[in-house]
């Protein structure tokens, strides 16, 4: 990677193999688009209305939206714009009066979240689940390795990292109790996973090849699908998820472009049975992300994107096999990433075995599911080109008592 005239520092969490799109505002103006570089944001539209770039006007709205909707060749063209305007010191006196400190920005939800899809992806979460919620049968269901299993989500709780989260309330029947009982979840869990939002549209009637990943996906990001166990539990059979997941789902602010990750790609784990011909493709999408999750700043897991059954280019050609439409906005993510290591399962309901073992924090403290006033944040990296890294900030989310 070549050098930036801007002093990023060697160990910056933004250095120049990430570029991370997001929204942003300051005391003063309305949110605008900016992209992370070492500890500046830059204020992209500005900087491309002075550079007079043909793509000024896709990166001046208050979101992400119209760049989502240019298209992959206009992402290319910003891409290589920002490293040449960053790295190319006749461009230092345009560009350095558009760069703010990243301190003193608040970060906002970075686009309009269309429809919400949420898979299944982890063979190791999907077992452990399996294990916990149905003892008496198979942990994988018959259909697991042959489709990505998913559901619909709610996309109008799709929320910013650091919004408060409060505890749930609905209808949970502990084994117990003959009868249901009302009141505040009592078993309120993460799920670290892994967001994927889509840029380019496909039409009703077409379907998108594995192949053309990259011509619709726009980026990536952190997602956590903070997850009611007891509401689940009771709610599910049998038409899966619902107001134990809708609630709230977290994202991370800034947006990894698909560009940033070639040096993070990898084979996924081989797949038997081998899967339908519309779930194969000829490249590589398995992603070598490597999660951490925090809870209270205690480390309590790492989990390995890597080791995902399912890829996100195989997801979004299930996803439209049907004929389903994309459109500009859609989020999807992975589904719990959890790795073969109890230290890598990406929910408490696996790490504390559903709460029979509890897990033991550095600070002395016990936890099996999330208590008010708990904050979890769960960041990742990959490798960049050289040796360099690509880093996802963090989404982050603190719990309040039920209303
Ligand atoms: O196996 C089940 O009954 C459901 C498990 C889930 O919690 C669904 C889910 O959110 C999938 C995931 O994140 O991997
Ligand atoms: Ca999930
Ligand atoms: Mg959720």
């Amino acid at each position: 990677m070549p050098d930036s005239w801007l002093d990023i520092a060697p160990d910056a969490q933004f250095g120049l193999a990430t570029l991370p799109y997001g929204v942003y505002t300051t005391g003063a103006g309305g949110p605008r688009v900016g992209v992370a570089v070492g500890d500046r944001v830059l204020d992209l539209g500005a900087a491309a209305r002075a550079q007079g770039a043909p793509f000024a006007d896709a990166v001046s709205g208050p979101n992400l939206d119209a760049l989502l909707a240019a298209g992959r060749p206009v992402w290319d063209q910003v891409r290589e714009s920002l490293l040449t305007w960053l790295t190319d010191p006749v461009h230092e006196q345009v560009v350095r009066p558009h760069l703010v400190d990243r301190a003193s920005v608040t970060l906002h939800l970075p686009f309009t979240v269309a429809d919400y899809v949420d898979f299944y992806a982890s063979e190791h979460h999907a077992t452990n689940v399996g294990r916990i919620f149905r003892p008496e049968q198979e942990p994988l269901t018959p259909n697991w390795k042959h489709l990505p299993i998913g559901y619909h989500g709610r996309s109008g709780t799709v929320v910013a990292s650091g919004t408060d989260i409060v505890r749930p309330t609905g209808q949970r029947k502990p084994p117990t109790e003959p009868v249901p009982v009302f009141g505040p979840s009592a078993r309120l869990d993460i799920e670290a996973e892994v967001g994927f939002v889509v840029g380019t549209p496909s039409p009703m009637g077409e379907r998108v090849a594995v192949d053309d990943f990259a011509d619709h996906v726009f980026g990536v990001f952190l997602l956590n699908d903070w997850s009611s166990r007891d509401l689940q539990a009771w709610e599910y059979v049998p038409l899966g998820p619902f107001l134990g997941k809708s609630f709230a789902t977290s994202v991370s602010p800034w947006v990894v472009p698909v560009a940033a990750l070639e040096s993070a790609r990898v084979e996924q784990p081989a797949q038997d049975p081998e899967p339908l011909p519309y779930l194969r493709g000829s490249q590589p999408w398995g992603l070598d992300l490597r999660l951490e999750v925090r809870l209270n700043g205690h480390v309590v897991s790492h989990p390995p994107f890597a080791q995902m059954y399912w890829t996100a280019a195989q997801q979004l050609a299930h996803m439209t096999v049907n004929g389903a439409s994309l459109r500009t906005g859609d989020v999807y993510a992975s589904g719990t990433v959890s790795g073969p290591e109890p230290s890598q399962r990406g929910c408490f309901l696996e790490l504390t075995w559903s709460g029979k073992e509890p897990l033991r924090l550095p600070d002395g403290t016990e936890r099996t599911f999330l208590e008010d006033g708990d904050e979890v944040t769960i960041t990742a990296t990959a490798p960049g080109p050289d040796g360099t890294r690509v880093d996802f900030g963090e989404v982050t989310g603190r719990i309040l008592p039920a209303k």
